[in-house]
């Protein structure tokens, strides 16, 4: 293969690619097994991980952090998507004063496993009321897990004082459950699963052998079907889309060089929005023309999700190709389903073009739930067929229960369980009606499968996450262009998930921006083998070792134009034939499939989106310059926006007009000894249990108090508590600041109202805020120590991430003396672009 520095012309661009060796099946075989086993390590490590929760803590305590809730009762059982059982639980007010649950954890589409709650609490931890250790295993697809005796199932819905749980079709029967119950958040190894099997696929089409935790593919014996190890797993298919003669994957592996078709001159785009930027309209043009993959740069705040909607209805409007439209996320997904809907509604309408949102309806936005297969399921022409299996399945269901247990009855349901418990079926009539329910499941199953097979074959567009793309439903269907937004938030292996779903001269588009936050891995991490290379370290035991590791490390950069993850491969090929080859064994998850792609390839198979519409310049400056080239313009639409201008905010003829009205300001704490602290092992209020959910983590009380006085500030000047936002690299601070100013410790002289407003602030760790933007955001650095070690904070893409999220105002609160004094060039450039252009605040000691 020859692509030394290959010139490919498009109509708009000369795509100048990197020159690239075809990589040997040994190198191949190397790559893939690296994937795998990085896989068996991040299951194991999750796995530890909540292992270590759950053993460790009573069940009350994990009410308390949340991850629990006890003291539930059954409400009612019905029937949801897939003859899933769904049950509906509450706080029965025979066990408790209030209906309303406590604050807790529990989201839809969580892994849950709902247990006995009448067991006495010191006997828990893997063991029964009994003393008997009763572990056993539950499988749906959707939660697997090792648990005690009880159901497994999927969170499909919360309000306050309800909560409705899609139980798994194996464990306890729902109708058995206990009067008294509670639902504990438990570890999800399904997507562990999933990812393993389509590297088996892979493998299989890629000719080589692959060893995972619970599979393997041996291309010696070529024998797919005993590599699927089918207990219960659900399986991508690939029936229809082996894709052995594909272009597409061998070029994703280096085997071939990516092309691109001229735009022919005479062919006008006609876009559905008609807003886009010059840079927009030419991702789109390279997307439509990549005869393999395309790659969308969209550095933060740029449209990348906006670009996106428009070529998914290019694609299938006016192209007639039917699109595989993944997010990293659910909340990805949604967002991309959003725009697509919001930009393309009428004319998708009109073309008769359909539209539907896979994935377990619990994890769907409410709102875009007239998208979803299960709603077009059951209201499309064919949904008849399986209404009235569903009304027998449900009768029968709740025939196995006594009678005043079933919905509406609440609030005698509990008081009346002595007396119910005779209404109930037993013996042979209660085997009986098992019997019957479980042939009313298979005929539900068997009849909603074809419903949904005509749903999805009408759908042009299909939209779900790149996990969920590996659903039963899609088996057999294939697609002409498989898309994946954020795709730098989703590891290598998920990605490959709905890739193995497109057609053999299908096309993979993918948008991201490597230079923010890589997925979140547990395992191992690019910033251990910086210090420690060639001998990495595990971190099987929480993040204690994790921000220690990265505590030492000076950078986690993973910059794909110099390669991704350059220096980390080594250890697992020679060097020759990785330069040669380009094609790397990764060394952590943390590899994306977009910067392996960029590194292989080089900037000839991306285009960038250069403008953004989030930022006042000012903010945009300093990433710009030391990430993005200096290629980023600031749209004039938000290039000068200052607070000055929001409605309500009034500066009037204050001495602080500048710091509440500046662009950037900071907080210096230099020489000041506002020095951080330490987690440690005793947490007030839990019994020194609570490392185990800290781990080692830092705060710098000196800081939160800086935080709150300009949180004061803006409230004053009257700025919606909503506007602002607070971030922070530490878990610790961000409890700290939360407790600040949720109230616990609040000023004295503080005004009641402020006191309320603050209470509505956003307050989160930078890494759970990736993708959120707001008029005012705060960072608290919290490093600040005589020996100048900064930990994450030298971890650019966080950092990056950080600073990019504020519109107006970017406020920083830290210690300029060991942040610059760290060693690290990037955070020496920064301190040194604020001490230039921030609107430094002295700090009074
Ligand atoms: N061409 C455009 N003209 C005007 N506004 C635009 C344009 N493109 C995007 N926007 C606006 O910019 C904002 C960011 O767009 P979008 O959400 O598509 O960006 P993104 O790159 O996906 O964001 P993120 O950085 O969060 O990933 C949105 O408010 C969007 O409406």
């Amino acid at each position: 293969m020859s692509q030394d520095g290959d010139n490919v012309n498009t109509s708009s661009r000369s795509v100048k690619l990197n020159s690239v060796s075809k990589p040997s099946q040994n190198l191949l075989q190397i790559w893939i097994q690296k994937h795998a086993d990085l896989l068996a390590n991040e299951r194991k490590v999750e796995q530890d991980e909540a292992r270590l929760l759950l053993s460790n803590c009573p069940p009350k305590q994990l009410e308390r952090h949340g991850l629990a809730i006890l003291g539930l009762g059954v409400l009612s059982i019905s029937v949801g998507l897939g003859g899933k059982t769904l049950i509906e639980l509450e706080r029965p007010i025979a066990f408790h004063s209030s209906s309303t649950f406590p604050p807790h954890q529990l989201r839809p589409g969580d892994i849950v496993q709902i247990e006995d709650n009448s067991i006495d609490p010191t006997q828990q931890g893997g063991k029964s009321a009994k003393g008997k250790s009763t572990k056993s295993k539950t499988n749906d697809g959707d939660a697997n897990h090792t648990a005690d005796q009880g159901l497994g199932g999927v969170i499909f819905r919360v309000t306050d004082t309800k909560i409705i749980v899609a139980a798994s079709s194996k464990g306890l029967d729902p109708s058995d459950l206990p009067a008294r119950i509670k639902v504990v958040k438990v570890a999800n190894d399904s997507t562990f699963d999933r990812m393993e099997w389509t590297l088996t696929r892979l493998a299989k089409i890629l000719n080589i052998s692959v060893k995972t935790a619970k599979r393997s593919f041996d291309a010696e014996s070529s024998d797919d079907e005993e590599a699927a190890d089918q207990d219960s797993v659900v399986i991508p298919s690939t029936a229809t889309n082996s894709g052995q003669s594909s272009t597409l994957v061998p070029t994703l592996v280096g085997q071939t060089a990516p092309t691109w078709r001229n735009w022919p001159e005479e062919e006008e785009l006609r876009l559905f929005n008609e807003n886009l930027n010059a840079s927009q309209i030419e991702a789109i043009k390279f997307a439509l023309t990549a005869n393999d993959f395309a790659l969308i740069h969209g550095p933060p705040g740029t449209g990348k999700t906006t670009a996106v909607a428009e070529m998914v209805l290019q694609l299938a409007i006016v192209h007639q190709k039917r699109v595989l439209v993944c997010g990293a996320s659910n909340l990805a997904a949604d967002n991309l389903l959003e725009r697509i809907v919001s930009k393309g509604g009428d004319v998708l309408k009109r073309s008769h073009i359909g539209i539907t949102r896979i994935g377990h309806p619990a994890r769907v936005l409410q709102s875009l739930m007239t998208a979803t297969l299960d709603y077009q399921s059951q209201h499309s022409s064919e949904g008849g067929l399986v209404k009235d299996v569903r009304k027998e399945l449900e009768s029968a269901l709740s025939s196995m229960r006594p009678k005043d247990t079933a919905a509406g009855n609440k609030s005698t349901s509990y008081r009346g369980q002595a007396s119910s418990k005779s209404q109930k079926l037993r013996g042979s009539e209660r085997k009986e009606k098992r019997e019957e329910i479980k042939l009313l499941r298979k005929e539900f199953r068997k009849r909603e499968r074809g419903l949904l097979r005509a749903v999805l074959q009408r759908a042009s567009i299909v939209v779900s996450t790149c996990h969920g793309a590996g659903a039963k439903q899609l088996d057999g269907i294939d697609f002409d262009v498989v898309v994946i937004d954020e795709a730098c938030q989703a590891t290598e292996a998920t990605c490959w998930t709905p890739i193995l779903k497109a057609k053999q001269d299908g096309q993979l588009i993918l948008a991201g921006d490597h230079l923010q936050l890589p997925p979140t891995v547990k395992g191992y991490r690019h910033s251990q083998f910086k210090k420690h290379s060639g001998n990495p370290k595990r971190n099987s035991e929480g993040k204690e070792k994790e921000e220690k590791s990265a505590e030492d490390s000076k950078s986690g950069d993973d910059d794909a134009g110099s390669g991704s993850g350059a220096e980390e491969e080594e250890q697992y090929s020679s060097k020759q034939v990785i330069k040669r080859t380009r094609l790397r064994p990764p060394q952590s998850l943390e590899t994306t499939l977009f910067s392996r792609l960029l590194g292989m390839y080089g900037q000839g198979c991306k285009v960038l989106l250069d403008t953004q519409y989030r930022m006042n310049e000012e903010i945009m400056n300093f990433p710009n310059s030391a990430l993005y080239e200096n290629k980023i313009k600031a749209h004039e639409s938000c290039a000068k926006i200052r607070l000055a201008d929001v409605e309500g905010y009034d500066i009037g003829n204050s001495e602080e007009e500048e710091t509440d009205n500046a662009p950037i300001v900071f907080y210096d704490t230099a020489g000041c000894e506002m020095y951080e602290s330490r987690q440690s092992e005793e947490d007030a209020g839990s019994g020194g249990k609570a490392s185990i959910f800290q781990f080692d983590s830092r705060a710098n009380l000196h800081e939160v108090e800086l935080v709150a006085q300009h949180v004061e500030l803006l409230i004053k000047n009257g700025l919606a508590p909503e506007k602002i936002s607070i971030l922070s690299p530490y878990n610790l601070q961000v409890s700290a600041l939360a407790d600040r100013l949720r109230g616990s410790k609040t000023s004295k002289d503080s005004k009641d109202a402020i006191r309320t407003a603050m209470e509505k602030v956003a307050i989160g760790s930078v890494d759970s805020m990736q993708g959120m933007e707001n008029e005012v955001v705060i960072i608290s650095l919290v490093r600040s120590n005589e020996q100048r070690n900064v930990g994450f904070l030298a971890e650019k893409r966080r950092l990056n991430v950080a600073m990019t999220r504020a519109k107006r105002q970017l406020c920083i609160v830290g210690d300029s003396d060991t942040i610059a004094g760290a060693g690290d060039e990037y955070l020496k450039q920064w301190m040194a672009f604020l001490e230039e252009n921030a609107m430094i605040e002295p700090v009074i000691v």
